[in-house]
């Protein structure tokens, strides 16, 4: 999952200044590499990217001397091509028609087929992105003007794609016709933004004017916001369930459902399908679990404590490229208070376990804190499937849940107990129908219809 973002104002002001501000609000969706492209005084697309964390890779300072009126920014969690500085985005190229820059959130499900049919007639590719086929068929396409060249190439993509792009001086959002990762415009006086999430928005001081829809263009220029539709009809919506699950801050507004709501929601109705009468506590997975462990102890009417602590200068676990820094992340992120633990029936509720490095320790912790019983309470469905569509959920073999079933996941943690969401309550706390939600990965339920396996590294 990356993070996007964009700016565009009327007149030349220091936009990537915010555009760092909005990356930084966006650092939970990606780690691995960061960067920025706007157009500079000559109509040329320049671009600063780095390996790393949005304040080692980008330098706030050199970046507030410049002025632009067009600007957009990354940051990256690799899923297709490895984390790589020449992978970085955004993408900058300029072609027949201009300069154009390409900010990718999501995972094109068929970007491996283009690439190759791209590369059959000619076509060198300088990274292994996905994202770089979407300029190639523009370039193949420079009989038509930039903005027609760029609905050419996204009606031909299938899979998840939310997109900041510079086309010469134009800001263009665009968001799949599926609607797999949340994309929002905001405004601040007469300058327009483009967001993954709306807490970008919050920190520059612009107001969420709304979601950009699935299958929508935004265009933003000197004669303002025109809205545009990539000709794909697709057969249902696919918003991510994910998001807000995990990944999404819980500041965030996506699809005009605040991520907050839903994950105390999920609490609430996993401790009505998995109470645990008797407990003397809950607690919450810190970061992402804590909400729906509140809304589990308010719906129990247990006491909740923040009874494990995470040290603050880890970041997420389960987004980090290697199972080596996954452990060392989750031995140094999380420890439990033990005072709290000593003789006591405790539930620890956690959004979701997917190779099940987390539990595991977690668990092991408190027993080792003297706790009697440790209750695991998972406030999604097991996940069992990989996530093609921007999420770098491990082959099946790797998913906890899938590997064996729950009694034998529950040995395997050393929980007392453990129980899931069910999934009609994962759409009823997000407030959306069956069709309108993906959670291919809980169900394995595509978008084509199957499990499509192909190697995504193009
Ligand atoms: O079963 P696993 O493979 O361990 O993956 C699942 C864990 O990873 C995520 O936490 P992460 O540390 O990435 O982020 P968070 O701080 O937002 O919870 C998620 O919230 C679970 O706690
Ligand atoms: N997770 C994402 O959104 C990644 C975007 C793109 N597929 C990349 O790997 O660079
Ligand atoms: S498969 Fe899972 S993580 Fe991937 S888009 Fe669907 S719900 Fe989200
Ligand atoms: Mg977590």
């Amino acid at each position: 999952m990356c993070g996007v973002f964009g700016a565009y104002s009327p007149r030349p002001e220091p936009l990537l200044e915010d555009v760092y501000l909005g990356l930084y609000a966006l650092q939970h969706r990606g780690q691995e590499s960061a960067g920025v492209a706007w157009i500079n005084g000559d109509g040329m697309a320049k671009t600063v990217k780095g390996m790393g964390l949005v304040h080692d890779a980008l330098n706030q300072h050199e970046l507030s001397q410049q002025e632009t009126r067009v600007a957009i920014g990354h940051v990256r969690y690799s899923t297709a091509g490895g984390s790589l500085a020449a992978n970085a985005q955004p993408l900058v190229a300029t072609y027949a028609r201009g300069p154009v820059g390409i900010a990718h959130n999501g995972n094109l499900t068929n970007g491996k087929a283009i690439a190759q049919y791209l590369e059959s007639r000619g076509a060198i590719f300088q990274s292994t992105t996905d994202t770089e086929v979407i300029i190639h068929l523009m370039a193949h396409q420079a009989h038509k003007p930039p903005l027609e060249a760029l609905i050419g190439a996204l009606r031909r993509l299938v899979g998840a794609y939310s997109l900041a792009v510079l086309l010469e001086d134009r800001l263009v959002a665009a968001r799949d016709p599926w609607g797999f990762r949340p994309l929002v415009l905001g405004k601040r006086g007469d300058v327009t933004y483009i967001a993954s999430e709306s807490c970008a928005l919050d920190i520059v001081g612009a107001e969420l004017i709304r979601d950009v829809e699935p299958g929508e263009i935004v265009v933003v220029d000197e004669k303002g916001i025109r809205s545009l539709r990539i000709p794909v009809e697709p057969k249902r919506h696919f918003g991510c369930a994910f998001e807000y699950v995990y990944f999404a801050r819980p500041d965030s507004i996506i699809d005009g459902r605040s991520v907050y709501a839903v994950r105390k929601e999920l609490g609430r109705l996993l401790a009505k399908g998995s109470p645990c009468p008797g407990a003397n506590l809950v607690t919450g997975m810190p970061d992402s679990g804590t909400l729906a462990a509140m809304g589990y102890a308010e719906e129990s009417s247990i006491a909740y404590e923040k009874a494990i602590v995470r040290n603050r200068y880890v970041g997420r676990t389960f987004i980090q490229p290697t199972q080596r820094v996954r452990d060392l992340g989750v031995r140094i992120k999380l420890n439990p208070v033990p005072h709290l633990m000593e003789g006591k029936d405790v539930v620890v509720v956690d959004d979701s376990i997917v190779r099940g490095t987390t539990a595991q320790r977690i668990v092991t912790l408190m027993r080792g804190c003297g706790a009697r019983n440790v209750h695991l309470r998972i406030a999604s469905p097991p996940v069992r499937f990989p996530c093609y569509y921007g999420i770098d959920t491990p082959v099946s073999e790797e998913l906890a849940a899938a590997r064996m079933d729950i009694e034998g996941l529950e040995r395997q943690v050393g929980a007392c107990s453990l129980a899931y969401l069910r999934e009609e309550d994962l759409f009823e706390a997000i407030g959306r129908g069956r069709n309108d939600v993906c959670t291919a990965c809980f169900s394995g339920h595509y978008l084509e219809g199957k499990e499509i396996d192909h190697d995504l590294d193009l």
